[in-house]
């Protein structure tokens, strides 16, 4: 099967050689195939956010190589990634631009990688397929085009979010807790939505969450970090058949630490 994503080795550590030193990824390997859809767990400080960082170039490796879509982007920039990379913040305000509308949110979405400065004129040939794109959510935003994007809601901001990394098919989706800050209804909404897109534009993605019964019910891997390591590994039907309980026993067995539900679940 052909690997999207490859962590080759990689390195990261913060304050190196001072007293604050604090080797947060050491010799992580990490290769995900296409069509995976990953989720990650990990108790606070394990590296979840670290490995994010270091896939879509907002913090670069000290050792080891990243491959995406057999190129070498080791030493790629932020912009020039994220031309392959859609990436989703827990915060809904950090994908969008509060003070634009929807569309020119999607146009700027829509012209990703391309050298653009700060256009956002909004192809007229272009809005159908936003419409058609946005009915898809099901928040009656196909009709509120012209709405600056600060009057929207959080669940619906967050939406939006994700069909502007998608809008042009990324080779890799991160997305990094981008529920956790919705109330539970909406954030329940905004994961089916999550694996609709996922499953109809066929993508590949890597989803940080706090919540267990969501990494167990979400995508066909899941792999647990602690202090850095990859300590449980789990796919295919070995996942669909896994349970909380299940987990916290894997994770123990492969760490020798205890772990209650409450250290991994936020809420
Ligand atoms: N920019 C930074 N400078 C210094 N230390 C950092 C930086 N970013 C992360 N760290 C440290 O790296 C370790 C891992 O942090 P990281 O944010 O990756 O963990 P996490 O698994 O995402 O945790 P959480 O679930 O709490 O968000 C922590 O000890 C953190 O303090």
């Amino acid at each position: 099967m052909s690997q999207i994503l490859e962590l080759k080795a990689v390195h990261k550590g913060f304050d190196l050689g001072t007293v604050n030193e604090n080797k947060v990824l050491t010799d992580l390997n990490l290769s995900l195939n296409k069509h995976d859809f990953v989720t990650v767990i990990g108790g606070n400080g394990a590296g979840k956010s670290t490995l994010m960082n270091i896939i879509a170039g907002s913090l670069f490796a000290d050792d080891g190589e990243i491959w995406l879509n057999g190129k070498n982007i080791t030493k790629w920039n932020v912009p020039k990634r994220s031309a392959f990379i859609g990436r989703v913040f827990q915060d809904p305000r950090m994908g969008t631009a509060t003070r634009l509308s929807v569309e020119e949110n999607l146009a700027l979405a829509y012209k990703r990688g391309e050298k653009r400065g700060l256009e956002k004129s909004v192809p007229k040939k272009k809005l159908p397929f936003f419409k058609e794109q946005l009915a898809k959510l099901d928040m009656d935003l196909e009709n509120r085009l012209k709405t600056e994007v600060g009057r929207l809601s959080g669940g619906q901001r967050q939406a939006l979010t994700l069909l502007m990394a998608t809008i042009q098919t990324p080779h890799l989706l991160l997305l990094d807790e981008h529920t956790a800050a919705l109330d539970p209804k909406i954030s329940r909404l905004v994961l089916q939505l999550t694996e609709e897109l996922i499953e109809e534009k066929q993508l590949t993605a890597l989803m940080i969450t706090h919540n267990m019964e969501d990494a167990i019910t979400y995508g066909n891997r899941l792999i647990m970090l602690h202090h850095g390591n990859i300590v449980v590994d789990v796919s295919g039907e070995e996942k669909q058949q896994l349970t909380v309980p299940q987990l916290i026993n894997l994770f123990q067995e492969s760490s020798h630490e205890q772990l209650t539900e409450d250290s991994l679940v936020l809420g």
